[in-house]
């Protein structure tokens, strides 16, 4: 198990498996996590028939002469059996156990292979799903004295934490939307072509007179008008003119327009209402002369729009739909996001009276579903869950349900009442890809997927407001980004290098400080820091539109300990940039 685990993750060296062998029973220990109990249990699952015969009493002299099925068959095994099932039978047959400890599978040589044991034995028989589920509280948050002291998820970095996320969420659905304002944000599934062209008919560019090129200067009746507006227009011949509007068709025949400006009139009616002849004075008319061809802004049939096109608040992208009678397009599904606060002492923002000791107001739901909907996205509220496992455990399945991504924040950390972790991984068999980042704030955010469908995201920031809030725009936004079509660098929030304007002080972790940037008067983008940085503090986000990303003081090396003024630091842009004032 320790050598399949190596070529999986370094960090397989930090792992204990023990296996041994009690009266006829064979014992293996798995780790708590489902992606590694899966891949440890893989890795040796082959042999187990071969073990548990052993254990039961074969002798390696029957077993080589051929009689392996037999004593298969006695000992209730079998090579060829469903085994991705029974491996997932017993990886659940391990309630009680505090989600990070160690899972022991047990495999009885009597019973080895079969989805039902019988108990007796010194077994116990698996529990059906729905029954595993069923944890009590103190069985999924363990006792406080067995709590683990240092955590048990590996510090990753950024980067590596930005990777886990991108490779292990959903691929993008696809949904066909309408033409409308709600199309801003989407991005299409496949290339789009003009049903139209444009323009549709031969039309004038500008206000003036319709004339054949030919003509040359002269004086010439005006025999017709050409409103922008549908209808029929008699043609053109040699020798006359049409009066003209911009963006109206012109008449069959003629060749260019002339503009107002180089016309004089030449006679009018008698009530000097209408004129009758015009002098053109403008020479050398080339053909097609202040004329906008058919099709010579957009070809009928010619793609408009790519697939991974997004649709955007500029609206040109909606205004070049529009204008080639497209009504509906292919786009990718943008996720909805349901937003979950977590915590006994969490009270709603708007309740009333005062604060009792203890208590909270839930600065972080307002927040992160002002965040979710401003990015397009749409929002469901889920409240705020009480910290037991039966709340978490109701709220987040009703959750799965509703959204394609959740968010909680609160209780990820080391605190007995901390059971976000356990719940995904324990109730809902989720794999936890990360419970810890390498960064200043958000150390322990989590990010998790439940076997439902293609994988269902959850991201459980950590409870502190200024955490959570930086930690959704670098984890959590770029993952929404990615889930509605966006791919490659693309998914991330845009970087640019900025100079700061003060000393910054340097944390011994990589730091997303918070920061405004202005674009001074020589247009360059300058950061000033909003303040105090403490993970506690949301005002250190108020005004923020960056995130500076600040080394560790163990990165830089030399014996820096602060950003000088007027060095230039890397930002992340979570918001407008602002001018100077
Ligand atoms: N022994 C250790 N303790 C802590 C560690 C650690 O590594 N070892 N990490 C610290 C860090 S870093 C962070 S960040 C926090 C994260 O804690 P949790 O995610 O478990 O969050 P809670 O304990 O539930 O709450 C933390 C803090 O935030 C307040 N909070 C929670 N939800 C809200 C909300 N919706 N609105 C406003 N404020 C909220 C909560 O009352 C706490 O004050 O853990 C450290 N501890
Ligand atoms: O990482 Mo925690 O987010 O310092 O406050
Ligand atoms: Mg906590």
């Amino acid at each position: 198990m320790l050598a399949a685990s190596l070529k999986i993750t370094p960090f397989a060296m930090m792992s204990r498996p023990v296996a041994g062998v009690r009266n006829e029973t064979v014992i293996i220990t798995l780790p708590g996590s489902p992606k590694g109990a899966k891949e440890n249990l893989e890795s040796i699952i082959k042999l187990l028939p071969h073990a548990c015969i052993q254990a039961a009493g074969g002798d390696s002299r029957t077993l080589h002469s051929g009689g392996i099925r037999k004593l298969e068959k006695e000992a209730g095994v079998s090579t060829s059996s469903n085994q991705h099932d029974h491996q997932h039978s017993h990886l659940h047959d391990s309630g009680g156990i505090a989600s990070d400890e160690v899972a022991t599978a047990s495999i009885g040589a009597s019973g080895c292979g079969h989805h039902h044991h019988h108990g007796g034995g010194g077994h116990h028989a698996p529990k059906p799903r729905t029954q595993q589920q069923d944890f009590k509280s103190n069985e999924i948050s363990g006792t406080v004295t067995r709590r683990h002291r240092s955590s048990p998820y590996p510090m990753i970095s950024v980067a590596q934490a930005h990777e886990l996320i991108s490779s292990n969420l959903p691929p993008p659905t696809i949904v066909t939307k309408t033409v409308d304002t709600d199309l801003v944000g989407y991005i299409l599934a496949a290339d789009v072509t003009a049903q139209e062209a444009v323009p549709a008919f031969r039309a004038s560019i500008v206000d003036g007179y319709a004339v054949l090129h030919t003509d040359g200067v002269g004086i010439y009746p005006v025999v017709a008008v050409s409103h922008a507006s549908p209808g029929e227009i008699a043609p053109l011949k040699a020798g006359e003119i049409a009066r003209i509007t911009t963006g109206a068709p012109l008449p069959p025949g003629a060749t260019a327009v002339v503009m107002v400006e180089d016309t004089r009139i030449s006679k009018a009616t008698e009530d000097g209402e209408e004129e009758l002849e015009i002098e053109i004075l403008a020479s050398g008319l080339e053909e097609m002369e202040n004329v906008r061809e058919v099709g010579s802004d957009v070809k009928l049939g010619e793609v408009v729009l790519r697939k991974g096109a997004e649709i955007t608040a500029v609206g040109g992208e909606v205004g070049l739909l529009a204008s080639v009678g497209i009504k509906e397009v292919r786009v990718y599904k943008k996720p909805v996001v349901g937003v979950l606060s977590t915590g006994d002492e969490v009270v709603n923002h708007d309740r009333p009276g005062g604060l009792s000791l203890g208590e909270v107001r839930d600065s972080n739901r307002p927040t992160l579903m002002a965040a979710v909907k401003a990015r397009g996205f749409e929002y469901v509220d889920l409240g705020i869950a009480k910290d037991q496992p039966g709340t978490l455990k109701d709220v987040i399945r009703e959750a799965l349900s509703k959204v394609d991504v959740i968010i909680t924040t609160g209780g990820v950390s080391m605190g007995e009442k901390d059971l976000l972790k356990p719940t995904i991984e324990r109730t809902f068999n989720g794999t936890i890809h990360f419970g810890r980042v390498a960064m200043k704030p958000g150390k322990p955010t989590t990010f998790a997927t439940i076997p439902i469908d293609q994988g269902r995201p959850i991201f459980s920031l950590p409870g502190n407001p200024a955490s959570a809030t930086v930690t959704f725009h670098l984890f959590v936004l770029p993952a929404l980004r990615q889930l509605k079509g966006h791919i490659g660098n693309d998914i991330h929030l845009p970087k640019a290098l900025v100079t700061v304007d003060r000393e910054i002080p340097l944390d011994p972790r990589p730091e997303f400080h918070r920061a405004t940037i202005k674009i001074d008067k020589s247009g360059e983008l300058v950061a000033r820091s909003t303040g105090g940085q403490r993970s506690s503090r949301i005002g250190s986000l108020e005004a923020a539109n960056a995130l500076l990303c600040l080394p560790a003081l163990t990165e830089v090396g030399d014996k820096r300990t602060h950003i000088p003024r007027g060095d230039k630091v890397e930002a992340l842009l979570i918001g407008e940039l602002k001018v100077d004032i």
